[in-house]
């Protein structure tokens, strides 16, 4: 429709109170006529007057008072609202006051979430070093904005161009400026549904204005009203500092384990968490979308209020260019790790870590990290956050195992006080797997490609984000949280400013022992390619257990604490799982043979490459048996010939390996070599199997078979 036919329309009576309204206008026009006109009868002037008269009474019942009845039941929400906001607005700021506080502690009593909605409402105390020398925020409001009064005709506009069938000006409700959306709460029109709103939402926002960003929602606090979401002009937008936070992030710190900034929701309330609830977090964005900026407000916020000794932290950087800020900070477990096979090895060290601390609670008789500590007050366990910037690229490597222990890590780790945040730009279904998503319930996404993305990161559709820290964010499953993130400072070289000078600080606490946090050195050994595909950190010892310079050790763990079965060969009863599960998982092989992540990783590794396990299959979660590779009871014996000519050993361990078959095969196979005459048996139950052949006859074999 355009805008002459628009108003074409409007010069006709919209309603039934205009068109009363017309007609007993026009006979009160008549009527006062009759009444004023000169050389009117005096007679029919009175009759004029009282006609007159009952006309207003007649008008006043069945027009005046039936549309101010209307009016007031239409807009009692709003009048509600008024007449509590004039009543007591001191308390209504109490009880913002009181809202922040009962929603900390309702957190930390059900355990569940534990944000902080309210506009600063903690009493204000000194802030700390080092969140003094966070940067201050030059734009901390949004320059313009909606008012009550100019978005009621906006709206309307915009309903009647996309074929709403709007009569007149909608009632706003509230108007709530953050620093990037503004959220407008109004009466739904008659005959308008949230629902049909919500479809047709892209029209609506182009009629608006906001190309991106724009979201349609239920409005909170009214009934039969709807709030839409309306991003501010770029240039009018605020931005989120940190230190616009940083009073209520001191508050909160003191009721968190692992407190975290995340930012401000859309109206602009702080969003702070504590990170040991979470108690995992899988953050997606597409390149230049907030990502980074993010996950260094994460670290940097838990990171000012929580000392090295409190948490540690594995940084893994494969883009090599996200962490390596942080070198020095003594809360490091080791320097950021950018090599790959250092990134798997150091997965695998995460997860004997999670086993050890779990034999110490046994050991100890306590149940979790903070039961321990509480336990064990001069031996504390720190926390360990561990942040992967890309795991697409571990997962490109060794989807598997990255799998694998992630799945093992989040479903262990939360007692052990092991928490990982997972990075990627690249949200596709084989990064996003169905077994990432189902070990972290948290999950944050900054702007992503398509509206497929969305859906694959947090399993629903989402409004577009508009880039540059507009997120949303699902804490335990729930539901999602438009927020904008913090940043430390979007003026160049303030952000690293203050991580030197973060850094700085920790470095010069007497009490720090910097030392223990740079101690835990992963060695760059030779990894083959395919060793790759594993943690082939064999069973190390992870050296965290450094005396600091006082001598006191950190990160104290009894080396004796590891578990592995003695009894028996473990890879043959390894394999016996296997052929008996039709396949190998390693979490199957770690639970019924109490090894550690990394030998039952290294035993896939030797078990693919003989042939007897397949690829890893996404499905199933396991390596399938190889059936169509069986190899023929001839083959066996081919091999074990073969080899035993090349290198005239016979011992059976070495034969067992070879060929990846168990031991008893190997007797079999052995007693049917002393048949043929090829070894002699053992002479007793310590010697082995001897070569009877000679030399003539074993290059005779070896030259029969040639190259095969
Ligand atoms: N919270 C924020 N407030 C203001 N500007 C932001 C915010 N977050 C990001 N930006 C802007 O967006 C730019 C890109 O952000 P960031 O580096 O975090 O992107 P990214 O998603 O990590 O991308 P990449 O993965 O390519 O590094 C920043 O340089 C900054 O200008």
């Amino acid at each position: 429709m355009d805008k002459q036919e628009h108003n074409k329309k409007e010069s006709y009576p919209k309603s039934y109170w205009q068109v009363m309204n017309r007609l007993f206008g026009i006979i009160a026009a008549a009527l006062l006529a009759a009444y004023f006109l000169p050389d009117v009868p005096p007679k029919v002037r009175e009759h004029a007057y009282s006609y007159l008269v009952t006309v207003i009474q007649i008008w006043t019942f069945i027009v005046a008072l039936p549309w101010l009845i209307g009016k007031l039941w239409s807009n009692r929400e709003l009048i509600k609202v008024r007449l509590l906001r004039n009543r007591s607005p001191k308390l209504s700021s109490q009880d913002r006051m009181l809202s922040v506080s009962v929603s900390g502690a309702t957190a930390s009593m059900s355990g569940e979430r534990s944000a902080i909605m309210g506009k600063g409402g903690l009493p204000a105390a000194a802030l700390i070093e080092p969140l003094t020398a966070l940067p201050i925020n030059p734009n901390p409001h949004p320059r313009s904005a909606l008012t009550m009064n100019t978005a009621g005709a906006a709206i309307s506009t915009a309903l009647q161009l996309a074929e709403f069938a709007v009569e007149e000006d909608v009632t706003v409700l509230n108007v709530e400026a953050g620093p990037v959306l503004q959220i407008v709460s109004f009466q739904l029109p008659p005959k308008v549904q949230l629902s049909k709103l919500a479809s047709k939402k892209d029209d609506i926002a182009n009629h608006l204005g906001p190309q991106l960003g724009f979201d349609v929602t239920a409005a909170k606090d009214f009934k039969s009203a709807a709030s839409f979401v309306i991003p501010h002009d770029i240039q009018d937008r605020a931005f989120v500092y940190m230190r616009d936070i940083a009073q209520e992030f001191l508050g909160f710190s003191s009721k968190a384990v692992l407190p975290v900034i995340f930012g401000k929701d859309i109206r602009g309330n702080p969003i702070l968490y504590d990170l040991a609830k979470m108690p995992h977090l899988l953050v997606c964005g597409a390149t230049g979308s907030g990502k980074s900026v993010f996950v260094n407000t994460l670290l940097t916020s838990l990171t000012s209020v929580r000392t090295p000794d409190e948490v540690k932290l594995l940084l893994i950087d494969p883009k090599q260019v996200e962490f390596g800020i942080y070198k020095g900070l003594p809360h490091l477990l080791t320097a950021p790790v950018t090599d790959m096979r250092k990134a798997i090895k150091a997965f695998g060290n995460v997860i004997t870590e999670m086993e050890r601390r779990y034999e110490l609670f046994a050991s100890t008789g306590t149940r979790n990290l903070s039961s321990y500590n509480l336990k064990h007050p001069q031996d504390k366990l720190p926390s360990i956050v561990v942040v992967i910037d890309e795991y697409a690229d571990l997962m490109l490597v060794a989807g598997d195992v990255v799998e694998d222990a992630v799945q093992r890590i989040t479903q262990m780790a939360r007692a052990a006080g092991i928490h990982l945040i997972l990075g990627t730009q690249r949200p596709s279904v084989n990064v996003v797997t169905g077994t990432i998503k189902a070990n972290l319930p948290s999950r944050v996404t900054f702007k992503l490609p398509s509206p497929k993305d969305y859906m694959t990161v947090l399993d629903r559709g989402a409004p577009k984000l508009l880039g540059f820290g507009d997120g949303v964010c699902m804490v335990q499953g729930g539901d999602l949280q438009r927020f904008q993130s913090a940043t430390i400072s979007i003026t160049d070289g303030e952000d690293t400013g203050f991580i030197e000078r973060l850094i700085k600080h920790w470095k010069g606490m007497g009490s720090v022992k910097s030392a223990s946090a740079q101690e835990w050195t992963i060695e760059d050994d030779e990894l083959s390619s395919s060793q790759l595909k594993y943690a082939v950190a064999e069973e190390e010892e992870v050296p965290w257990e450094v005396p600091d310079d006082d001598g006191q050790v950190k990160l104290k763990v009894p080396s004796n604490a590891r578990s592995s079965s003695s009894e028996g060969d473990p890879y043959d009863q390894a394999l016996e799982i296997v052929y008996r599960e039709g396949g190998f998982s390693v979490s199957t092989i770690q639970r019924e043979l109490r090894v550690g992540f990394s030998t039952a990783a290294s035993w896939a590794e030797k078990m693919m490459e003989a042939g007897i396990i397949g690829p890893f299959d996404q499905e199933k979660k396991w390596r399938p048996l190889l059936q169509k590779n069986e190899r023929t009871e001839e083959e066996l014996l081919d091999q074990l010939r073969k080899y035993i000519c090349e290198t005239k050993s016979t011992r059976t361990s070495e034969l067992r390996e070879q060929l990846s078959i168990r031991k008893e095969k190997v007797s079999e196979l052995m007693q049917q070599l002393v048949q043929e005459g090829m070894l002699d048996s053992p002479t007793s139950t310590r010697a082995g199997y001897t070569i009877a052949w000679t030399e003539d006859q074993i290059q005779e074999y070896l030259s029969s078979i040639g190259d095969d």
